[in-house]
Formats: C-alpha cells, structure tokens, sequence
C-alpha cells in the first residue's frame, strides 16, 4: 500500500502506551504542530475572530471552504486579488474543503451524478455544477496549503449497499482529483469514506491509499452516528492508515472525542462546535461546557475558567459576559469565540505535551474525570 507522496509530514515522537502521536507538517505558509485542532472560516473569515486574535488564541491553520467562496466572491475574484492568504490577511497555512459536504449539507436541489453534484446555490437559487476537476481548480486558485479530494460523504442512514458504492464513485473521483491536480507546493489529501461498516472502511482506505496522497483524511463521520460508532472507525482505520502521513478526522469535534482521536493516532481535525456554540453562549472550560446565559451567573464577578489563561478569563467576570449575550451585543460573540478557540488549541497544547512525556493514557484518564459536563 503506497503512503505518503511528499516528504513534509513528519512523526517526532510516539508516545508508547497508545496510537498518539507528535508530529510537524511543514507547508509552503509555515509549519503546523500535530495534533492540531483547525478554526473553521466559513466565509474566508473565522466568524468573530480578526486574524490578529487567531495569531493571539495560537491558531496555526485555519479552514475555508470551496462551495462558500466559489458562489461568493467567486474564486476567480480572490485569486486576481492575490488569492485567499492576501484577502484575509492570514499569513499562515489555511486547509480547503472541497465542497461535497456543503452542497450535500446546504445546497438546495441536488444531484449526484458520475460527472460531479448538480446544485442550486443557497444564496439565489442558481444552478451548478461541481466536479472533482472544478473543486480542484478552485481549490488552486485560491491558493490552500493543503486541499481535499472531492468526495460523496453518505448520510448516517444511508444502507450498506448506498454506501459500498458511493465509497467506489469516491474513489474514481479522487483519482480524477489527483489527475487534475497540478499546483506545485500545495498538497492534496485523500478522503476516506465507507460509513460506519470497517469492512467498507477498509477497502475505501485501500483504494485511496493505493493512489498516494500528502495526507489521508477520515470523512464521513460525525454525520449523526452513535459516539461508539465513530470511535470504532477511529480505531478500526487507524492502524491501516499510512505511519508517516498526517492523519485528519473531518469535522471532529467535541473536546472528548480529540482526545479520543488523538490516543488512537489522528493528527488534524476541525469542527465548527467552539465558533458556532460560542455564538450561542455555550462556553468550553476546564470543568465542561457552561450555558452564559444562564440566570446562575447574574452576579458571578469570577471568570469564565479560573484555569484558563486566555484574555478573557483574565479580564473579564461570568456576569459581564452572560450581560453581553443577553443584550445581543457584538462584543459576546468575540469574547466568546476567542475564549472557546482558545480552550480548543490550548487542549491541543495540553495534549502535545502529554503525548512528548510520553503521559497521553494518564492524560486522557485525567481528562474524563474532569469533564462534569455541567451544563448550567
Ligand atoms: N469533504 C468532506 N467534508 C466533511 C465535513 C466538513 C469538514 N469541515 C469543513 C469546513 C470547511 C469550512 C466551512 C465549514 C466546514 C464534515 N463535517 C462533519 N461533521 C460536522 C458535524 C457538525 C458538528 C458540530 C456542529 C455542526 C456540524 N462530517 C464531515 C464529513 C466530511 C466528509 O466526509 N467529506
């Protein structure tokens, strides 16, 4: 089975009682740690968060998506504007999905076919199509670090039969993918589908393998399935996957199911769970998820985490934040946006250091025990 194609992920470290590992991915942007979590900027902007505050919460590489952009602005704007790096003003490496997920997950109408997925655009209703060769092209001239194969990723309820083909139809379109693929210095990642059976797992991971890719991505998941379920493809896939490729969990996730991801040997992730909860006052911290808007905090001067370090735990009181929200002003959305992006890599620190003193069981152990999951 082929791995890797470029030589710029490497494993540092390995921690010997588990699948986690330490790793650096080195992109034409700068270098990226793994594990790492990746903020999602929908739109070509993490919602909320200036690309000064994302340098601040010590994001390393953000997400953008290809459906987004290429209905609006259009990529063909952003690349004439110096590509998707100089319109944001984000000098570090940024990841793009190729687009199936949201068409499934937003467009309209639509419908798949070999050639690609016909849509109607969820901004005016237009009609579209997208292919394996034309994510890639808008892929490259927005000018990624690092892109996604165009995949079909199956509903949670779609049956064995759907599945076992749509993975096959994944597998022309990544070959198609790779054909089309010719920007130099950009990496291009394979998608793994097959639902949640591992024998279709296994033979979708075969196939993509077999094709050679920078980077192997888990899709698929996370779609609606029972926690035990993902973490059984998490388990079952991990050790079939290439040793010395980077290793991504597409829209992963809660805090508990990184750490997960992690002590099984996945390296990247990205969820909109910190920036899309954050918005609606559910806040991440070291004793679990707190609601701000709750009447609890009315008069509670302390802040949000007393273990947190970031800017707002420091500066700010539970009572101040839980007034932002309740009067629907702009300033909770960056509060609270800055704080859960913070908690999320600073998990991902946390878990980094775990794994280098080679302490990720006991880590992981800890780290349930601490989760209260309070919900208030
Ligand atoms: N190609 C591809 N992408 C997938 C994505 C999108 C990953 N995020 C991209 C990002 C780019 C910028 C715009 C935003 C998206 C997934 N997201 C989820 N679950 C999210 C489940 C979730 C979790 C919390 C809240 C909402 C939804 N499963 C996913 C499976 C796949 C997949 O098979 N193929």
């Amino acid at each position: 089975m082929r791995g890797r194609v470029s030589g710029t992920f490497s494993v540092i470290h390995r921690d010997a009682s588990c699948g986690a590992r330490l790793g650096s991915l080195k992109t034409p942007h700068g270098e990226i740690e793994t594990p790492i979590f990746m903020p999602v900027g929908t739109n070509a902007t993490v919602k909320a968060m200036t690309p000064e505050d994302l340098w601040a919460v010590h994001a390393q590489i953000i997400l953008a998506n290809t459906y987004h952009l290429y209905l609006r602005p259009g990529h063909r704007l952003v690349e004439s504007l110096g590509g998707l790096h100089r319109f944001m003003n984000w000098s570090g490496p940024i990841l793009t999905d190729s687009g199936g997920f949201q068409v499934f997950s937003l467009g309209e109408l639509r419908k798949i076919s070999e050639e690609g997925v016909k849509f109607q655009s969820h901004l005016d209703g237009s009609y579209h199509v997208l292919t394996p060769e034309l994510s890639i092209k808008i892929q490259e001239a927005l000018g990624a670090d690092i892109i996604m194969c165009f995949d079909e990723c199956p509903a949670a309820t779609a049956d064995y039969d759907y599945v076992s083909r749509s993975l096959e139809m994944t597998t022309r379109w990544a070959k198609r993918c790779k054909e089309a693929h010719s920007r130099e210095g950009q990496q291009l990642f394979g998608i793994i589908q097959g639902g949640m059976h591992h024998d279709l797992r296994a033979r979708s991971l075969n196939e993509i393998c077999a094709i050679g890719f920078d980077g192997y991505a888990l899709g698929g998941l996370s779609v609606g399935e029972e926690k035990e379920q993902m973490y059984g493809v998490m388990e079952s896939c991990a050790p079939l996957m290439p040793q010395d490729a980077p290793r991504y969990i597409m829209g992963i996730g809660a805090p508990e199911d990184l750490v997960e991801a992690v002590w099984h040997g996945f390296d990247m992730f990205d969820c909109v769970m910190p920036t899309r909860n954050a918005r609606n006052g559910m806040l991440f911290t070291s004793q679990g998820r707190i609601n701000i808007k709750a009447k609890a905090y009315e008069e509670d001067g302390g802040p949000l985490d007393p273990a947190c370090g970031c800017h707002v735990c420091r500066t700010y009181s539970r009572a101040y934040l839980r007034h932002l929200y309740r009067a629907g002003e702009i300033l909770a959305s960056q509060l609270n946006t800055y704080h859960n992006l913070y908690y999320y890599l600073d998990l991902m620190r946390r878990m980094r250091g775990a794994i280098r003193e080679n302490r990720f069981t006991e880590f992981r152990r800890d780290f349930y025990g601490s989760q209260t999951d309070n919900h208030v």
